[in-house]
Protein backbone atom coordinates (compact mmCIF):
# COMPACT_ATOMS: atom_id res chain seq x y z
CA UNK A 1 0.00 0.00 0.00
CA UNK A 2 1.50 3.25 -0.84
CA UNK A 3 2.63 5.20 2.03
CA UNK A 4 2.49 9.22 2.23
CA UNK A 5 5.87 9.77 3.20
CA UNK A 6 5.64 13.66 2.71
CA UNK A 7 3.24 13.64 6.06
CA UNK A 8 7.08 13.79 7.75
CA UNK A 9 6.90 17.40 6.54
CA UNK A 10 3.83 18.36 8.79
CA UNK A 11 4.48 16.18 11.53
CA UNK A 12 7.49 18.41 11.72
CA UNK A 13 6.06 21.79 11.46
CA UNK A 14 3.34 20.72 14.29
CA UNK A 15 6.31 19.80 16.80
CA UNK A 16 7.48 22.74 16.06
CA UNK A 17 4.12 24.62 17.59
CA UNK A 18 4.88 22.37 20.23
CA UNK A 19 8.00 23.60 21.07
CA UNK A 20 10.05 20.68 19.51
CA UNK A 21 13.04 20.33 17.17
CA UNK A 22 13.91 17.38 15.03
CA UNK A 23 16.66 15.49 16.07
CA UNK A 24 19.09 16.81 13.91
CA UNK A 25 19.45 18.63 10.99
CA UNK A 26 16.91 17.72 7.48
CA UNK A 27 19.42 19.06 5.20
CA UNK A 28 20.60 15.64 3.91
CA UNK A 29 23.68 17.57 2.01
CA UNK A 30 24.50 18.94 5.29
CA UNK A 31 24.60 16.01 7.80
CA UNK A 32 27.84 14.84 7.22
CA UNK A 33 29.16 19.11 8.20
CA UNK A 34 26.91 17.85 11.64
CA UNK A 35 28.11 14.70 11.86
CA UNK A 36 31.83 15.55 11.44
CA UNK A 37 30.87 18.27 14.67
CA UNK A 38 29.63 15.54 16.59
CA UNK A 39 30.74 12.25 16.34
CA UNK A 40 34.18 10.73 17.51
CA UNK A 41 36.77 11.28 15.05
CA UNK A 42 37.98 7.80 14.03
CA UNK A 43 34.47 6.17 14.08
CA UNK A 44 33.43 9.79 11.40
CA UNK A 45 36.85 9.50 9.37
CA UNK A 46 36.61 6.02 8.84
CA UNK A 47 33.10 6.57 7.63
CA UNK A 48 33.55 10.06 5.25
CA UNK A 49 37.20 8.87 3.88
CA UNK A 50 37.48 7.91 0.56
CA UNK A 51 40.26 6.32 -1.64
CA UNK A 52 43.70 8.42 -2.60
CA UNK A 53 43.02 12.09 -2.85
CA UNK A 54 38.59 11.73 -2.33
CA UNK A 55 38.59 12.42 -6.31
CA UNK A 56 35.88 9.41 -7.02
CA UNK A 57 33.94 10.36 -3.77
CA UNK A 58 33.60 14.37 -5.39
CA UNK A 59 32.93 13.23 -8.81
CA UNK A 60 30.16 11.18 -7.00
CA UNK A 61 28.76 13.97 -5.74
CA UNK A 62 29.34 16.46 -8.53
CA UNK A 63 27.79 14.08 -11.10
CA UNK A 64 24.86 14.06 -9.53
CA UNK A 65 25.03 18.02 -9.41
CA UNK A 66 25.66 18.15 -13.02
CA UNK A 67 22.05 17.10 -13.80
CA UNK A 68 18.79 19.45 -13.42
CA UNK A 69 15.42 18.17 -13.24
CA UNK A 70 13.19 19.90 -15.15
CA UNK A 71 9.59 20.39 -13.40
CA UNK A 72 6.26 19.86 -15.23
CA UNK A 73 3.11 21.57 -14.38
CA UNK A 74 -0.47 21.24 -13.86
CA UNK A 75 0.62 17.31 -14.06
CA UNK A 76 -2.03 15.75 -11.24
CA UNK A 77 0.79 14.50 -9.40
CA UNK A 78 -1.00 15.18 -5.84
CA UNK A 79 -1.61 11.24 -4.66
CA UNK A 80 2.11 9.62 -5.25
CA UNK A 81 2.92 5.89 -5.12
CA UNK A 82 6.39 5.46 -4.40
CA UNK A 83 6.19 1.79 -4.05
CA UNK A 84 8.41 -0.93 -6.51
CA UNK A 85 9.14 -4.70 -6.42
CA UNK A 86 13.12 -5.13 -6.88
CA UNK A 87 13.81 -8.71 -6.97
CA UNK A 88 10.75 -10.02 -5.80
CA UNK A 89 10.52 -8.00 -2.44
CA UNK A 90 7.33 -5.32 -2.44
CA UNK A 91 9.27 -2.03 -1.45
CA UNK A 92 7.37 1.06 -0.05
CA UNK A 93 9.62 3.27 -1.88
CA UNK A 94 12.59 2.64 -4.14
CA UNK A 95 15.04 2.78 -1.19
CA UNK A 96 17.35 -0.06 0.77
CA UNK A 97 20.48 0.25 3.42
CA UNK A 98 23.60 -0.14 1.66
CA UNK A 99 25.63 -2.72 3.36
CA UNK A 100 27.84 -0.83 6.08
CA UNK A 101 30.29 -2.91 8.06
CA UNK A 102 31.08 -2.55 11.44
CA UNK A 103 28.61 0.00 12.60
CA UNK A 104 29.38 -0.32 16.66
CA UNK A 105 32.35 2.11 15.71
CA UNK A 106 29.52 5.22 15.67
CA UNK A 107 27.12 3.59 18.27
CA UNK A 108 27.40 0.88 20.36
CA UNK A 109 23.94 -0.62 19.08
CA UNK A 110 25.43 -0.89 15.47
CA UNK A 111 23.61 -2.88 13.11
CA UNK A 112 20.95 -3.67 16.00
CA UNK A 113 19.35 0.16 15.44
CA UNK A 114 20.28 0.27 12.28
CA UNK A 115 17.73 -3.05 11.28
CA UNK A 116 14.79 -1.93 13.81
CA UNK A 117 14.63 1.82 12.17
CA UNK A 118 14.34 -0.13 8.67
CA UNK A 119 11.75 -2.36 9.57
CA UNK A 120 9.97 0.06 10.70
CA UNK A 121 9.94 2.02 8.09
CA UNK A 122 9.43 -1.45 5.78
CA UNK A 123 12.65 -1.12 3.59
CA UNK A 124 14.79 -3.92 3.58
CA UNK A 125 18.56 -3.72 4.95
CA UNK A 126 21.59 -5.45 3.40
CA UNK A 127 23.85 -6.29 6.20
CA UNK A 128 27.55 -6.76 5.90
CA UNK A 129 29.63 -9.84 6.03
CA UNK A 130 31.34 -7.07 8.16
CA UNK A 131 28.91 -6.86 10.70
CA UNK A 132 29.32 -5.88 14.40
CA UNK A 133 26.14 -8.08 15.37
CA UNK A 134 25.62 -11.88 13.83
CA UNK A 135 22.84 -12.69 11.20
CA UNK A 136 20.85 -14.62 13.33
CA UNK A 137 20.73 -11.11 16.34
CA UNK A 138 19.84 -8.90 13.40
CA UNK A 139 16.74 -11.04 12.06
CA UNK A 140 15.35 -10.78 15.20
CA UNK A 141 14.93 -7.16 14.61
CA UNK A 142 12.41 -8.67 11.78
CA UNK A 143 11.70 -6.79 8.53
CA UNK A 144 12.78 -8.03 4.89
CA UNK A 145 16.90 -8.45 5.07
CA UNK A 146 19.50 -8.87 2.27
CA UNK A 147 23.07 -9.85 2.90
CA UNK A 148 26.29 -9.14 1.83
CA UNK A 149 29.01 -11.25 0.82
CA UNK A 150 32.72 -10.83 1.12
CA UNK A 151 33.81 -13.68 -0.56
CA UNK A 152 35.99 -15.59 1.82
CA UNK A 153 39.03 -18.10 -0.01
CA UNK A 154 37.45 -20.72 2.12
CA UNK A 155 34.49 -22.67 0.43
CA UNK A 156 33.32 -24.47 3.40
CA UNK A 157 33.63 -20.84 5.71
CA UNK A 158 31.58 -19.16 2.75
CA UNK A 159 29.09 -22.32 2.70
CA UNK A 160 28.17 -22.08 6.54
CA UNK A 161 28.12 -17.91 6.58
CA UNK A 162 25.75 -18.55 3.69
CA UNK A 163 23.68 -20.98 4.79
CA UNK A 164 22.91 -19.17 8.74
CA UNK A 165 22.42 -16.17 6.53
CA UNK A 166 19.33 -17.98 4.46
CA UNK A 167 18.07 -20.08 7.45
CA UNK A 168 17.75 -16.53 9.66
CA UNK A 169 15.80 -15.16 6.74
CA UNK A 170 17.92 -13.37 4.09
CA UNK A 171 16.25 -13.25 0.94
CA UNK A 172 18.56 -11.34 -1.83
CA UNK A 173 22.53 -12.09 -1.85
CA UNK A 174 24.48 -9.17 -2.56
CA UNK A 175 28.37 -10.12 -3.63
CA UNK A 176 30.72 -7.03 -3.57
CA UNK A 177 33.32 -7.05 -6.10
CA UNK A 178 35.01 -4.09 -6.15
CA UNK A 179 36.86 -4.69 -2.01
CA UNK A 180 38.66 -8.15 -2.54
CA UNK A 181 41.05 -5.85 -1.32
CA UNK A 182 40.81 -2.23 0.97
CA UNK A 183 41.69 0.64 -1.48
CA UNK A 184 44.61 2.96 -0.06
CA UNK A 185 42.70 5.21 2.27
CA UNK A 186 45.04 7.87 3.71
CA UNK A 187 42.12 9.15 6.17
CA UNK A 188 42.34 5.45 7.91
CA UNK A 189 46.25 5.05 7.28
CA UNK A 190 47.83 8.59 8.70
CA UNK A 191 45.49 7.66 12.18
CA UNK A 192 46.69 4.26 11.82
CA UNK A 193 43.35 2.85 12.57
CA UNK A 194 40.81 0.42 10.92
CA UNK A 195 38.00 -0.70 13.13
CA UNK A 196 38.38 -4.58 12.43
CA UNK A 197 42.07 -4.57 14.34
CA UNK A 198 40.49 -4.76 17.89
CA UNK A 199 37.98 -7.41 16.01
CA UNK A 200 35.35 -5.00 15.71
CA UNK A 201 32.63 -5.71 12.79
CA UNK A 202 33.72 -9.33 12.64
CA UNK A 203 30.44 -10.62 14.61
CA UNK A 204 29.76 -13.08 11.62
CA UNK A 205 33.19 -14.78 10.48
CA UNK A 206 34.17 -14.72 14.42
CA UNK A 207 30.78 -16.42 15.58
CA UNK A 208 30.84 -18.94 12.56
CA UNK A 209 31.99 -22.21 13.58
CA UNK A 210 33.64 -23.20 10.60
CA UNK A 211 35.72 -20.26 10.35
CA UNK A 212 36.21 -21.18 14.37
CA UNK A 213 37.46 -24.78 13.31
CA UNK A 214 40.43 -22.95 11.44
CA UNK A 215 42.06 -20.87 14.27
CA UNK A 216 44.06 -22.81 16.42
CA UNK A 217 42.97 -20.69 19.40
CA UNK A 218 39.13 -19.31 19.83
CA UNK A 219 39.06 -14.96 18.81
CA UNK A 220 38.59 -15.07 22.43
CA UNK A 221 41.62 -16.37 23.14
CA UNK A 222 43.71 -14.72 20.37
CA UNK A 223 42.44 -11.86 18.75
CA UNK A 224 45.33 -11.40 16.59
CA UNK A 225 45.49 -14.77 15.36
CA UNK A 226 42.08 -14.88 14.63
CA UNK A 227 42.40 -11.29 12.60
CA UNK A 228 45.41 -12.84 10.45
CA UNK A 229 42.70 -15.69 9.67
CA UNK A 230 40.47 -13.34 8.34
CA UNK A 231 42.75 -11.26 6.42
CA UNK A 232 43.98 -14.22 4.70
CA UNK A 233 40.83 -15.71 4.22
CA UNK A 234 38.29 -12.37 3.48
CA UNK A 235 41.08 -9.95 1.42
CA UNK A 236 43.48 -10.37 -1.24
CA UNK A 237 41.17 -13.20 -2.84
CA UNK A 238 41.14 -13.91 -6.48
CA UNK A 239 37.78 -15.44 -7.88
CA UNK A 240 37.08 -14.80 -11.47
CA UNK A 241 33.72 -14.84 -13.38
CA UNK A 242 33.61 -18.59 -14.14
CA UNK A 243 33.38 -19.16 -10.24
CA UNK A 244 30.04 -17.43 -9.95
CA UNK A 245 28.11 -20.27 -10.27
CA UNK A 246 29.81 -21.96 -6.89
CA UNK A 247 27.81 -19.23 -5.52
CA UNK A 248 24.89 -20.20 -7.31
CA UNK A 249 25.04 -23.81 -5.45
CA UNK A 250 25.06 -22.31 -2.17
CA UNK A 251 22.04 -19.58 -3.09
CA UNK A 252 18.69 -20.36 -3.68
CA UNK A 253 17.22 -17.11 -4.01
CA UNK A 254 18.66 -13.98 -5.83
CA UNK A 255 22.03 -12.83 -6.65
CA UNK A 256 23.49 -9.46 -7.09
CA UNK A 257 26.45 -8.28 -8.02
CA UNK A 258 27.58 -4.93 -6.17
CA UNK A 259 30.39 -2.96 -7.57
CA UNK A 260 29.47 -3.27 -11.06
CA UNK A 261 31.24 0.50 -13.46
CA UNK A 262 31.90 -1.15 -16.99
CA UNK A 263 29.04 -2.04 -19.04
CA UNK A 264 30.44 -5.03 -19.89
CA UNK A 265 30.95 -6.24 -16.88
CA UNK A 266 27.03 -6.11 -16.72
CA UNK A 267 26.61 -8.05 -19.70
CA UNK A 268 28.42 -10.44 -18.33
CA UNK A 269 26.48 -10.64 -14.82
CA UNK A 270 23.91 -11.17 -17.18
CA UNK A 271 25.50 -14.18 -18.88
CA UNK A 272 26.60 -15.57 -15.52
CA UNK A 273 23.01 -15.73 -14.94
CA UNK A 274 22.80 -13.22 -12.37
CA UNK A 275 19.54 -11.76 -10.61
CA UNK A 276 20.86 -7.99 -10.20
CA UNK A 277 23.81 -5.27 -10.09
CA UNK A 278 24.92 -2.86 -8.50
CA UNK A 279 26.25 0.40 -10.21
CA UNK A 280 28.92 1.49 -7.46
CA UNK A 281 32.54 2.27 -6.98
CA UNK A 282 31.96 1.74 -3.06
CA UNK A 283 31.44 5.34 -2.47
CA UNK A 284 34.76 6.39 -3.65
CA UNK A 285 36.72 4.47 -1.09
CA UNK A 286 37.91 1.91 -3.50
CA UNK A 287 39.70 3.35 -6.89
CA UNK A 288 40.80 6.85 -6.47
CA UNK A 289 40.05 8.24 -9.96
CA UNK A 290 37.26 5.95 -10.86
CA UNK A 291 34.58 7.04 -12.81
CA UNK A 292 31.64 9.14 -11.14
CA UNK A 293 28.86 5.81 -10.53
CA UNK A 294 26.13 8.27 -11.36
CA UNK A 295 28.05 8.69 -14.95
CA UNK A 296 28.37 5.19 -15.25
CA UNK A 297 24.96 4.29 -15.00
CA UNK A 298 23.23 4.87 -18.21
CA UNK A 299 25.51 3.62 -20.51
CA UNK A 300 24.81 0.38 -18.35
CA UNK A 301 21.39 0.15 -18.01
CA UNK A 302 21.17 0.90 -21.87
CA UNK A 303 23.51 -2.32 -22.25
CA UNK A 304 21.54 -4.64 -20.30
CA UNK A 305 18.00 -3.55 -20.83
CA UNK A 306 15.88 -5.46 -18.24
CA UNK A 307 17.63 -8.30 -18.71
CA UNK A 308 18.89 -8.07 -15.00
CA UNK A 309 17.56 -5.22 -12.05
CA UNK A 310 19.71 -2.44 -12.03
CA UNK A 311 20.58 -0.60 -8.35
CA UNK A 312 22.38 2.02 -8.21
CA UNK A 313 24.75 3.65 -5.30
CA UNK A 314 27.36 6.31 -4.52
CA UNK A 315 26.67 9.67 -4.03
CA UNK A 316 23.15 9.53 -3.39
CA UNK A 317 22.16 12.34 -0.61
CA UNK A 318 18.80 13.84 -1.17
CA UNK A 319 15.38 12.80 -2.54
CA UNK A 320 16.42 14.91 -5.91
CA UNK A 321 19.52 12.64 -6.15
CA UNK A 322 17.13 9.04 -6.26
CA UNK A 323 15.02 10.95 -8.60
CA UNK A 324 18.16 11.39 -10.89
CA UNK A 325 19.09 7.76 -10.53
CA UNK A 326 16.18 6.10 -11.33
CA UNK A 327 15.69 8.68 -14.41
CA UNK A 328 18.87 7.62 -15.25
CA UNK A 329 18.40 4.01 -15.23
CA UNK A 330 18.63 2.60 -11.82
CA UNK A 331 15.16 0.73 -10.64
CA UNK A 332 16.18 1.39 -6.44
CA UNK A 333 19.26 2.94 -4.53
CA UNK A 334 21.39 2.10 -2.30
CA UNK A 335 21.38 4.56 0.68
CA UNK A 336 24.60 4.79 2.75
CA UNK A 337 27.03 7.09 4.44
CA UNK A 338 23.88 9.41 5.86
CA UNK A 339 22.23 6.50 7.55
CA UNK A 340 25.47 5.91 9.42
CA UNK A 341 25.63 9.12 9.96
CA UNK A 342 22.07 9.54 11.33
CA UNK A 343 23.21 6.18 13.48
CA UNK A 344 26.36 8.09 15.31
CA UNK A 345 24.11 11.17 15.78
CA UNK A 346 21.22 9.44 17.72
CA UNK A 347 21.05 5.56 17.59
CA UNK A 348 17.53 4.13 16.05
CA UNK A 349 15.81 7.19 16.28
CA UNK A 350 18.77 8.80 14.26
CA UNK A 351 18.81 6.12 11.74
CA UNK A 352 14.87 6.78 11.38
CA UNK A 353 14.98 10.95 11.01
CA UNK A 354 17.40 10.34 8.56
CA UNK A 355 15.32 7.91 6.47
CA UNK A 356 12.20 9.23 7.05
CA UNK A 357 13.70 12.91 5.70
CA UNK A 358 15.08 11.11 2.56
CA UNK A 359 11.51 9.75 1.93
CA UNK A 360 9.63 12.66 2.53
CA UNK A 361 12.26 14.60 0.38
CA UNK A 362 11.67 11.67 -2.54
CA UNK A 363 7.63 12.02 -2.09
CA UNK A 364 7.24 15.81 -2.00
CA UNK A 365 10.09 16.87 -4.71
CA UNK A 366 8.99 13.85 -6.91
CA UNK A 367 5.35 15.59 -6.63
CA UNK A 368 6.51 18.65 -7.60
CA UNK A 369 8.45 17.86 -10.14
CA UNK A 370 5.24 16.14 -11.59
CA UNK A 371 5.70 12.87 -11.80
CA UNK A 372 3.41 10.44 -9.25
CA UNK A 373 5.20 6.86 -9.47
CA UNK A 374 9.08 5.74 -10.19
CA UNK A 375 8.07 3.88 -13.10
CA UNK A 376 7.24 7.37 -14.64
CA UNK A 377 11.10 8.54 -14.81
CA UNK A 378 12.99 8.83 -17.61
CA UNK A 379 16.21 10.60 -18.92
CA UNK A 380 13.52 12.96 -20.42
CA UNK A 381 12.86 14.88 -17.23
CA UNK A 382 16.79 16.10 -16.75
CA UNK A 383 19.27 18.45 -18.83
CA UNK A 384 22.92 18.56 -18.31
CA UNK A 385 23.92 21.64 -17.14
C1 LIG B 1 31.87 2.97 6.60
C2 LIG B 1 31.49 2.20 5.37
C3 LIG B 1 31.51 0.80 5.42
C4 LIG B 1 31.13 0.07 4.31
N1 LIG B 1 31.08 -1.28 4.41
C5 LIG B 1 30.67 -2.01 3.34
C6 LIG B 1 30.57 -3.41 3.44
O1 LIG B 1 30.82 -4.00 4.49
N2 LIG B 1 30.17 -4.08 2.34
C7 LIG B 1 29.88 -3.46 1.15
O2 LIG B 1 29.54 -4.10 0.16
N3 LIG B 1 29.95 -2.11 1.05
C8 LIG B 1 30.33 -1.38 2.11
N4 LIG B 1 30.39 -0.02 2.00
C9 LIG B 1 29.98 0.63 0.75
C10 LIG B 1 28.47 0.96 0.75
O3 LIG B 1 27.71 -0.21 0.68
C11 LIG B 1 28.11 1.86 -0.44
O4 LIG B 1 28.56 1.26 -1.63
C12 LIG B 1 28.70 3.26 -0.32
O5 LIG B 1 28.56 3.72 1.01
C13 LIG B 1 28.00 4.22 -1.27
O6 LIG B 1 28.54 5.50 -1.19
P1 LIG B 1 27.82 6.70 -0.40
O7 LIG B 1 27.61 6.23 1.00
O8 LIG B 1 28.79 7.84 -0.46
O9 LIG B 1 26.53 6.99 -1.10
C14 LIG B 1 30.76 0.74 3.11
C15 LIG B 1 30.75 2.14 3.06
C16 LIG B 1 31.09 2.87 4.17
C17 LIG B 1 31.02 4.36 4.11
C1 LIG C 1 36.69 -3.23 3.57
C2 LIG C 1 35.51 -3.71 4.32
C3 LIG C 1 35.88 -4.67 5.38
C4 LIG C 1 34.54 -2.67 4.77
C5 LIG C 1 34.16 -1.78 3.65
O1 LIG C 1 33.55 -2.20 2.71
C6 LIG C 1 34.54 -0.40 3.65
O2 LIG C 1 35.09 0.07 4.65
O3 LIG C 1 34.34 0.27 2.64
Amino acid sequence: MATRFGDYQSEIYLHGLAGTKPPFTTDLAALEEEAAARLPEDGFGYVAGGAGSGATMRANREAFDRWKIVPRMLAEATDRDLTTTVLGDELPAPVLLAPIGAQTIVHPDGELATARAAASLGLPMILSTVSSHSVEAIAEAGGSRWFQLYWPSDAEVCASILGRARNAGYTALVVTLDTWTMGWRPRDLDRAYVPFLNGEGLAIPFSDPVFRSRLAKSPEEDLPAAMLAWMSMFTGTDFGWHQLSLLRELWSGPIVLKGVQHADDARRAVDAGMDGIVVSNHGGRQVDGALAALDALPTIAGAVGDRIEVLFDSGVRTGADVIKALALGAKAVLYGRPYAYGLGLAGEDGVRHVLRCLLAELYITLGLAGYRTPSELSPSLLRRG
